[in-house]
């Protein structure tokens, strides 16, 4: 069996409330991504899984379990203070302005994110807007001159740009046009399983998730209530929570009615 890239077992985060107390927002939950997979995490607002994805990134205060990434064990403020970026793992936020700084030309932002590959690429800043279905020669533009569809297709491309091992989405369309949402999730998928790297793709939209997840964890009040294939999840639940899900999730079309990328 092929050793998972990232391997959390039984990881416990808790945050001090300013009142006093403490509120465990992820409580005991182990989670393992495979190379080269795309696992969906969903759940309602507040079910703890932007917590679950910055402890990923070495950046909130573990309580309990651990979390290994390629084989190392990742501790607060990540492995030695090195970035989530030089571990491998890259995130992409619901706001792309938490991604691409607003006064620099998005070429310029792809360009680092290219320096910053461990490995000697041949794509250009071109190729990656491209591939993120934008014109080639628009890299001289800031990311206020694109629409919001635009830009976080821009924060995707930085993202991949660095060869992360792992991307995580943290509500990646959560912002987008609902005729949107489906396509950069697709597209997501394809340049990080293009590129080599594993997919966590978080969000409350399971119908999306179901897309372009081969696994997806469920995620209820801190714990993982349940897991499985996209299709079993979708088509079986058996978690009471997972029901009411799906139950609140109007019909889908399929994608292939979905329109294009232009905006
Ligand atoms: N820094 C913090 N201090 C105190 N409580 C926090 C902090 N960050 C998050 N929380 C609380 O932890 C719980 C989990 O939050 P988290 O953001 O991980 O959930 P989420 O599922 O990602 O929701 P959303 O999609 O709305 O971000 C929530 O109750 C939230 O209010």
């Amino acid at each position: 069996m092929t050793e998972p890239l990232l391997k959390v077992d039984a990881l416990t985060v808790r945050y001090r409330l300013p009142g006093g107390g403490t509120l465990t927002a992820v409580n005991e939950v182990s989670l393992d991504i495979a190379p080269g997979s795309v696992v969906g995490l969903v759940g309602e607002s507040g079910c703890g899984k932007s917590t679950m994805a910055r402890a990923v990134c070495g950046l909130e205060p573990i309580a309990g379990g651990r979390i290994e990434f390629m084989g190392a064990e990742v501790k607060k403020l990540g492995m030695g203070r090195r970035p989530a970026e030089l571990m491998g793992i890259q995130m992409v936020f619901q706001n792309p302005y938490a991604s691409l700084n607003p006064r620099r030309t998005v070429g310029s932002q792809i360009e680092d994110g290219l320096r910053a590959n461990p490995e000697t690429v041949s794509w250009s800043v071109a190729d990656l807007l491209r591939e993120v279905e934008l014109p080639a020669d628009v890299g001289g533009r800031f990311p206020h001159q694109f629409s919001g569809g635009q830009r976080q297709r821009i924060a995707i491309a930085r993202a991949i740009a660095s060869g992360p091992r792992l991307l995580i989405g943290d509500e990646p369309i959560a912002s987008l046009d609902a005729s949107l949402q489906a396509r950069v999730a697709v597209l997501m998928r394809k340049l990080a399983l293009d590129s080599g790297a594993s997919l966590l793709f978080i969000s409350h939209d399971l119908a999306v998730v179901r897309t372009i997840a081969d696994e997806v964890a469920v995620m209820n009040r801190g714990v993982i209530v349940e897991r499985g294939t996209a299709e079993r999840v979708w088509n079986d639940p058996q978690e009471p929570y997972t029901q009411r899900l799906l139950a609140a999730i109007p019909a889908v079309d399929g994608l292939g009615t979905l329109p294009g990328l232009d905006a």
